[in-house]
């Protein structure tokens, strides 16, 4: 008996441009080697200028999405990306209960890079309460973690207090991305496991206006290699190493905040067969 394709699963909306939300998730994903199914729960009208409009799906039809992929995928990780409203997260919470999708990477989407608010407010508390206690794995930016935790963030002593804040909150695994971050020369994120060990992952931050997606991309590598089995540090650590790729291996698409190179490969593993 052959094994199943390994399959996982982006739960996010879409983004007309390419660069981001389930766009991003399935290029990354593709590039990792792994097959992709998405459940759409809103569809923008964007591009790397900026958000135009949105829409989310009625719940009925996420739920009935949720349903197609169950009953005949294997998923073995999955990830939730923009969710747009708290009917949508709500119904979203209540398919992840209902399916065993694996492990969960949270990415909590709330304004994109250009500043359009892509999960209303009153769904920040639905997000809170209820789809971070499920996440295996959190990953949040810093603006995010700020709206999570009620503080300012401000250091890496900051940075330390919010992980530990929102594992407390129920998430297992906290990933504090530092892309926002004033620093010129790096871009840190800091990662609280289960088991409470920590460490930074550093990268050099690239002068660049070119870092659509750049979260999208991180979780998606993330849920491809916790579906194929990789511990959370690892998957997390090649997360890093894949995004950095690329945004340093950066192409020219439009006006704006560029999308990324997701056929950018980590150093040295541009041959291996298994990637
Ligand atoms: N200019 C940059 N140079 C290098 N790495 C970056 C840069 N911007 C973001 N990153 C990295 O990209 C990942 C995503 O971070 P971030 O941009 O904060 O997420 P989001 O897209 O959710 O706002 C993190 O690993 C961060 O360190
Ligand atoms: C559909 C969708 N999902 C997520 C993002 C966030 O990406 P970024 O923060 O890089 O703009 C986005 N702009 N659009």
């Amino acid at each position: 008996m052959i094994n199943d394709t390994i399959q996982a699963l982006t739960i996010a909306g879409t983004d007309s441009g390419g660069g981001a939300g389930v766009m991003a998730d399935i290029k990354t994903m593709q590039e990792r080697h792994v097959f992709s199914a998405a459940v759409v729960v809103a569809v923008t009208a964007q591009n790397t200028i900026g958000v135009a409009d949105f829409m989310a799906m009625p719940e009925k039809l996420i739920d009935e999405q949720f349903k197609a992929v169950a009953d005949d995928l294997k998923i073995r990780a999955a990830k939730t990306g923009m969710l747009a409203d708290v009917p949508s997260v709500k119904a979203v919470v209540a398919n992840l209960k209902k399916y065993d999708l694996g492990p969960l990477t949270v990415d909590p989407v709330m304004i994109a890079k250009g500043g359009a608010r892509l999960l209303s407010e009153d769904a920040i508390q639905t997000v809170k309460q209820e789809l971070v206690p499920l996440a295996t794995i959190l990953t949040p930016n810093l603006p995010e973690a700020a709206e999570l935790t009620g503080m300012q963030i401000e250091s890496s002593d900051d940075m330390l207090v919010a992980a530990q804040k929102l594992q407390d909150m129920g998430a297992k695994n906290v990933l504090v991305k530092g892309g926002h971050e004033a620093d010129d020369n790096e871009s840190s994120d800091f990662v609280l496991l289960e088991n409470g060990d920590s460490f930074w992952m550093t990268s050099p931050r690239v002068d660049t206006n070119r870092t659509h997606g750049t979260g999208d991309t991180l979780s998606s590598c993330i849920t491809s290699e916790l579906a194929k089995g990789k511990s959370v540090e690892d998957a997390i650590r090649i997360g890093k190493e894949y995004v950095s790729a690329t945004i340093e291996q950066g192409i020219q698409v439009g006006h704006g905040h560029g999308p990324l190179n997701h056929w950018a490969h980590v150093k040295g593993e541009a041959n291996d067969d298994e990637i």
